[in-house]
């Protein structure tokens, strides 16, 4: 029986309730597939902070260096944001991902066939949509010297040196390769020095994938034609800030932000994470959507374990449980045939993800 050391940190607000459902799915695979899991569990964001003083406790990166791969919930918390930034659970998730080295931020972004009239837009334009954001996670502004505010200033630097946009090229283009050879370059090239020097290495290292046709947006532009036709695209390319957003938009073709999982990779231990936050405004009430956070572990069973029949009894799972009607609140819709709790979902698709014939 092959045996795996996940580092689960379920952080703040709905946090623990997706990475309890996301376990349960795991756990029924496993008993299927002839694997097992050993999970640790690691502190981050404001638990953290209330418990140790620090968002981000050396143990909790120790603990995860030590693992085949981490499950991530979510952090943050209105109780927490007066706190100065450092101490704050966002600057520990930021720090985690520094220390982790995880500077390629997978964001998929399909539209599952059953949902089409859960999306805001016309069924005909989110049927099919099935794109992939890779958005860079340990750059740009967000880690850009200088930063700081005083009293009447703010200030924060977007940089980008020519290797770290280089690196996060390759994957791009290498995840089109396996898809359908299209990379959209997203930047700010009208008015960033920065996006200039982005686009310039992005066209250099294109030259190595000539199968794979590159075009270049600004990310306003990409904001809007993401909601009027998002059909044209395939792989988008991105900073850290403009992916963030991009990525939070994207959802909403799907559905609901509940729904879209992430893997943040990029050396030995990659971080898999639903894209969105610790929804304070619904934590505690059993209405959150686990779906996101249960395809974050299908993504680590692909990617990290290689255990694809897991990931496909997952991923089947999902698809049954919404094809059956089963709905959690924010995608109830008008088709729903129950509206199910974070719990009763979680439980439905690990039986049927149980019941999948490979
Ligand atoms: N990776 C992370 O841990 C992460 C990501 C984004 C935001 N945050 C933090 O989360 C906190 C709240 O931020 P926010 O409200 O801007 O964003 P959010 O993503 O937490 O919530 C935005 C909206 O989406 C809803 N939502 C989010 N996840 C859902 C789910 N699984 N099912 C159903 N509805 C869901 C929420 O109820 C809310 O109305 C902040 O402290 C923020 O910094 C953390
Ligand atoms: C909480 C915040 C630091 C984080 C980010 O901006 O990366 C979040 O929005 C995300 O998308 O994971
Ligand atoms: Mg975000």
């Amino acid at each position: 029986m092959k045996s795996y050391n996940i580092a689960l940190i379920k952080g703040d607000g709905i946090g623990p309730e997706i990475i309890d459902e996301a376990v349960k799915v795991l756990d029924a695979v496993a008993a299927c597939e002839n694997i097992e899991f050993n999970y640790q569990e690691a502190l981050m964001g404001g638990c953290a902070y209330d418990v140790t003083g620090d968002p981000l406790p050396q143990e909790t990166i120790d603990i995860s260096l030590s693992s085949n791969a981490v499950l991530f919930g979510a952090i943050g918390g209105q109780k927490w944001d007066t706190l100065p930034r450092e101490k704050r659970p966002e600057s520990g998730l930021l720090r985690f991902r520094k220390e982790l080295g995880v500077f390629a931020n997978l964001r998929p972004a399909n539209v599952y066939d059953e949902l089409v009239n859960a999306s805001s837009l016309k069924p005909e334009i989110v049927k099919g949509v099935d794109l992939m954001v890779v958005r860079e996670l340990i750059g740009g502004i967000y880690f850009g010297e200088p930063k700081g505010r005083d009293e009447n200033k703010g200030w924060n630097t977007m940089v980008y040196t020519r290797p770290e946009i280089e690196r996060i090229a390759h994957v791009a283009f290498k995840i089109a390769m396996e898809r359908s050879k299209k990379v959209c370059s997203v930047d700010k090239a009208n008015v960033l020095d920065v996006s200039q020097l982005w686009r310039e290495v992005v066209e250099e290292v294109a030259k190595e994938y000539p199968e794979v046709e590159l075009s270049h947006m600004y990310v306003d532009n990409a904001a809007m034609q993401l909601i009027r036709d998002p059909k044209q695209f395939d792989v988008i390319l991105t900073g850290n800030i403009f992916g963030d957003i991009l990525s939070d938009e994207a959802s909403m073709l799907s559905g609901s932000i509940g729904l879209l999982p992430s893997a943040s990779v990029g050396s030995s231990i990659g971080v898999y994470e639903p894209i969105h936050g610790s929804a304070p405004d619904i934590a505690g009430q059993g209405i959150a959507n686990p779906i996101a956070t249960i395809a974050s572990a299908s993504m680590m069973l692909r990617f990290a374990l290689g255990e694809n029949r897991a990931a496909d009894r997952i991923d089947y799972g999902i698809k049954q449980a919404l094809a059956e009607g089963y709905r959690t609140k924010d995608i109830a819709g008008f088709d729903a045939k129950e509206v199910c709790s974070t719990s009763e979902m979680g439980s439905i698709i690990a039986n049927f993800a149980a019941k999948c014939k490979l």
